[in-house]
């Protein structure tokens, strides 16, 4: 496909702080290649790779072009590789050294936006931050991309944005969270808003329930000394789940600018009720891992993983009831569960409907099953209703039976390649649009709500229940669910 010369997908100079990392190597260089691929990159644009390590433009093109090839999935297109590596430029500093900035303005084309992707630690995005103004790099129209975790709690997501907001107003600032970036994601916004079917029928009077799933197959995977001090909470829910959640839940924005969605976004944040020692018991479950068996394979548990310490109460599994006090999800529970070395990854919402006022068929069935509509966000991608049908025939006694309207997307959208999130994310980025970036406030307003339980974890003092991989978690997460009197998707 020819490079794009839309005069709405400016030039960039893409600069990627870390690039010999694992984030660069497995997602970004990947994305880069697949919107080049696509088109979508302007002809001027360059991919600044910076590093400690003193490299020579060779080896670095060696290394992206292992990358792309260990990292892309397809064939890689040997004449959008070629015009890839011309784009790429590599240059070798300490990322906290002012001076070892100097030559890097040679480097940047003035006529090209400096967007600015900090695949490093968190703890140096100020002293980044801090180089690129001293060498008078930061300009109007600069962005910066910041990964997640912003922080481990409140304050510290503070002190880094703070030192980030230093140098960047937020409006440069594009903080990732990469299942924003997911299509499936996104189409949820779509099935919500661009269907009258759902959107009259999206609150307490319709829905019963709402559980959102986001179960992974992969345990720790060689990031013990990361996920020890992290957990699943702050892994998955404070960031992932609960910007799902926040879609699933908000209110119709006004339009679709990155503010209009973030304002809703962030109400839904404000509304979760706070859980803390005085209700964590009814509320979450926390698990880890023991050895265990995925696909007929024997696996070690949390504690045997490489790298570990004989002793962690570091959960890698979390089932929570989450209730919204607002007016239209008063008294519909959202129930979350993401937890590490589950039986498969798969990750989906399901909107479970209330069952219909009345019983016409009381005397065939005590209880109609329910509606329930299904997002399947990975894999399998697509979207799921089951509803009550009649089974065809003349028989006396009307039978009915559940089936499902499946719209599968690799079904439906044949010949429409799935995008992996950072292509889309990567691109949004360079186009300034932010409505599929974290806002300061989203990612305070949700340290603020886990915090409260980090808290009542550690106030308890009572070990994550152990689960063994291949399972579904802990069989305290049944119980949580079960005293509710429903159950969870299996
Ligand atoms: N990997 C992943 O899948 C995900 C990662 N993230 C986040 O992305 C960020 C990067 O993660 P990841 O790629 O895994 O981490 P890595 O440790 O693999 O990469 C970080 C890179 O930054 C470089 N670096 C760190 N400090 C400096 C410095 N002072 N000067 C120059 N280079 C420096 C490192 O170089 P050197 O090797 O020389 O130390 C390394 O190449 C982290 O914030 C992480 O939490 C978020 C989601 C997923
Ligand atoms: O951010 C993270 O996400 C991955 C899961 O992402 P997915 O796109 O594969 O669902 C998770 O494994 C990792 O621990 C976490 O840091």
């Amino acid at each position: 496909m020819a490079v794009n010369k839309d005069s709405s997908v400016k030039s960039c100079d893409f600069v990627l702080f870390g690039t010999m990392g694992d984030l660069a190597r497995r997602k970004l260089l990947p994305a880069m290649y697949q919107l080049d691929r696509a088109g979508l990159l302007h002809e001027d644009t360059r991919i600044v790779g910076i590093a400690r390590s003193e490299m020579s433009q060779e080896d670095y093109v060696g290394a992206v072009q292992k990358a792309l090839n260990t990292f892309v999935k397809e064939t890689l297109d040997q004449t959008v590789a070629e015009r890839f590596i011309k784009r790429l430029c590599y240059y070798a500093t300490d990322f906290t050294d002012p001076a070892g900035f100097k030559g890097l303005q040679k480097i940047l084309n003035p006529n090209s936006v400096m967007v600015n992707y900090f695949a490093t630690p968190p703890s140096i995005y100020g002293a980044i931050g801090n180089c690129l103004k001293e060498n008078g790099l930061i300009k109007a129209d600069t962005r910066v991309v910041l990964e997640k975790p912003i922080g481990n709690d409140l304050e510290s997501s503070k002190v880094i944005n703070n030192q980030v907001a230093e140098y960047f107003a937020e409006k440069q600032i594009y903080r990732i969270d990469h299942y924003l970036g997911k299509e499936t994601v996104q189409n949820l916004v779509a099935l919500r808003f661009a269907n009258s079917l759902f959107s009259s029928k999206w609150d307490n009077r319709t829905i019963d329930h709402v559980q959102i799933t986001v179960a992974e197959e992969v345990g720790i995977e060689g990031r013990w000394g990361y996920f020890d001090e992290a957990g699943q909470m702050r892994d998955m829910i404070q960031n992932h789940l609960l910007q799902v959640l926040s879609l699933v839940a908000m209110d119709p924005p006004v339009n679709l600018d990155a503010d209009s969605i973030r304002d809703e976004k962030v109400k839904v944040l404000k509304s979760l009720r706070p859980i803390d020692q005085t209700n964590i018991y009814e509320n979450t479950v926390r698990g880890q891992y023991t050895a265990g068996f995925l696909k007929g394979e024997s696996v070690p548990g949390y504690l045997e993983e490489e790298g570990a310490k004989t002793d962690s109460n570091c959960e890698t599994f979390v089932a929570m009831r989450v209730d919204i006090d607002n007016w239209r999800w008063a008294g519909v529970p959202f129930y979350l569960r993401s937890g590490k070395r589950m039986p498969t990854k798969h990750s989906e919402i399901v909107v479970h409907f209330k069952n219909p006022p009345h019983n016409l068929y009381k005397d065939l069935y005590r209880d109609l099953p329910a509606n329930k509509l299904t997002i399947r966000l990975q894999p399998h991608e697509g979207v799921e209703i089951q509803m009550m049908n009649k089974v065809p025939g003349l028989d006396s006694t009307t039978r009915l039976q559940t089936t499902k309207l499946d719209l599968s997307f690799s079904d439906t959208f044949k010949n429409e390649r799935i995008a992996d999130a950072y292509e889309r994310l990567l691109l949004e980025c360079m186009l300034g649009n932010q409505a599929l970036f974290v806002r300061r406030d989203e990612v305070e307003q949700a340290w603020t709500w886990c915090d409260s339980i980090l808290n009542a974890w550690e106030a308890s003092n009572e070990p994550p229940k152990n689960y063994p991989a291949g399972s579904w978690g802990p069989v305290a997460s049944v119980a949580m669910i079960t005293r509710d009197n429903r159950a969870w998707e299996e």
